[in-house]
């Protein structure tokens, strides 16, 4: 850098060159040395919950006296252009930094400094004054929890409500196909479309469910406990209320901890978290995997169903389409189970008061959030939306399967009917014609309204 370029900052440690313009100061500086690992930055969404949390502290503290009224009201309109996104690039720290999120922490501090101090006219102090009773190691994790607590509210539950509508649509509207059922992937006894689309909805609602169950530990918080969670530096009252603040200004459900301790060294509720986005990205997976197989084809596959055309797939085979959405979804799934990974692991680094894996927790859980959010719409919109089924098709599949003989067990016995099913097979006649043919209906096993009966592939989805 050039002398024009930079200027001299100062932190416990010395003087450091920082870029001329940058808002952020000594500390970030270093970090931004430290830390050049992935290049990857800490989140939109996670820079925005500093934010609203510092903007909460800083409100509180001047109710409580710990800050002048004019310098918090400074720094919370600074915090709330943060929150905005105005300053997303005073924000250069890579993800792979100090466990505890301290780099990030201080950033924040040292840009709201910056800029309250440009808006009243005078120094405002990283430390002293927007990080007052705070320390990294009650901010840091209480930001992950708000900044994932945000994104299960307004993103991903929403967007799984519209891709479970979606599917209940095409639930209704493919209630009478029957085609076969298959377990093993081998053919078994009918059902119909609509009841698979039924369960596949069913799948993502409960994921919902299960969003809604955890949601009251992830947005525990342990704001307040400042470094070990006994909340040393802290006024009276302070944690309860500055979590009250924030819950007001950002309508969410957060909480104080139950316990300081617990809620300082371990991050289960986020561990938590991740292990219900990856039971929903297993339960997409399995859907996705049914649309693939279903729609193969067109000639030489299964062919039950036709997704949307949405781009050429080949380079080389012209005319071919493939299945590009389910795929896309599948490897949403195959980052969200490697981020629950990466988590479950980071989950484990609560030594004594803290955990020191704390950035990586934080990357991992909100982009599984985010992509699950993005990948649900996408599967409604570009894909289950337009889907088609071939009646036709399924119906022949339902009839020719030799499971449909399953109904003749209580006329003519297992064996009978297994007798049947091989006969059927290795003659390439229908479970009709064998049944007729082996002489049954004469030897008053079963009547022959009762065979046209039980050899109704419909009611068998509806026994
Ligand atoms: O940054 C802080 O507030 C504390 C730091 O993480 C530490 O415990 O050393």
């Amino acid at each position: 850098m050039s002398e024009q370029e930079y200027r001299i900052e100062h932190d416990s440690m010395g003087d450091v060159r920082v870029p001329a313009s940058a808002k952020w100061r000594a500390q970030t500086q270093r970090a931004v040395e430290n830390f050049p690992v992935s290049g990857q930055r800490i989140s939109r969404a996670h820079i925005a919950a500093l934010a609203r949390i510092k903007a909460a502290a800083a409100t509180v503290n001047a109710k409580l006296g710990v800050l002048d009224g004019d310098v918090a009201a400074a720094i919370a309109e600074a915090a709330g252009e943060v929150a905005r996104g105005d300053w997303d690039n005073q924000f250069p720290l890579d993800v792979f930094q100090t466990g505890s999120g301290t780099s990030s922490n201080m950033n924040t501090n040292e840009v709201l400094a910056s800029l309250a101090s440009e808006r009243l006219g005078r120094p405002v102090h990283p430390n002293d004054h927007v990080n007052a009773s705070q320390s990294s190691n009650d901010v840091f994790p209480s930001s992950i929890h708000v900044a994932a607590t945000q994104g299960i509210v307004h993103e991903l539950v929403p967007a799984l409500d519209h891709l479970a509508v979606s599917l209940e649509r095409k639930a209704t509207a493919f209630a009478g196909v029957v085609k076969s059922g298959r377990t093993h992937l081998m053919d078994a006894t009918p059902v119909t479309l609509g009841q698979e689309f039924g369960g596949y909805a069913a799948a993502v609602r409960l994921g919902i469910e299960r969003l809604n169950a955890a949601l009251p530990r992830v947005g525990e918080l342990p704001l307040g406990g400042t470094a070990v969670g006994t909340g040393i530096n802290t006024p009276p009252g302070f944690s309860a209320a500055v979590i009250a603040e924030l819950a007001a200004t950002t309508g969410l459900p957060l909480t104080e901890a139950r316990n300081h301790f617990e809620a300082q060294a371990s991050r289960d509720g986020l561990v938590e978290a991740s292990g219900v986005l990856r039971v929903i990205a297993i339960s997409l997976y399995k859907i996705s995997n049914d649309l693939r197989w279903a729609s193969s084809g067109p000639r030489a596959g299964l062919g039950e169903i036709r997704l949307p055309d949405l781009q050429p797939g080949s380079s080389i085979m012209p005319g071919k389409v493939n299945p590009v959405i389910p795929e896309a979804v599948c490897q949403v799934v195959a980052q969200v189970v490697g981020n629950d990974a990466a988590v479950a692991f980071g989950g484990s680094a609560g030594n004594f008061e803290l955990n020191v894996m704390l950035p990586v927790i934080a990357r991992n859980v909100l982009e599984s959030i985010h992509i699950l959010s993005t990948i649900s719409r996408l599967f409604a919109d570009r894909c289950i939306d337009g889907i088609a089924a071939d009646e036709e098709r399924c119906r022949r599949y339902a009839e020719s399967s030799p499971s449909i003989v399953t109904p003749l067990n209580k006329y003519i016995g297992y064996e009978e009917a297994a007798k049947v099913a091989k006969q059927s097979l290795a003659e390439e006649k229908t479970i009709r014609e064998v049944v007729l043919e082996r002489g049954y209906i004469q030897a008053g096993k079963l009547t022959e309204a009762e065979l046209d009966a039980a050899l109704d592939v419909l009611s068998m989805t509806h026994p």
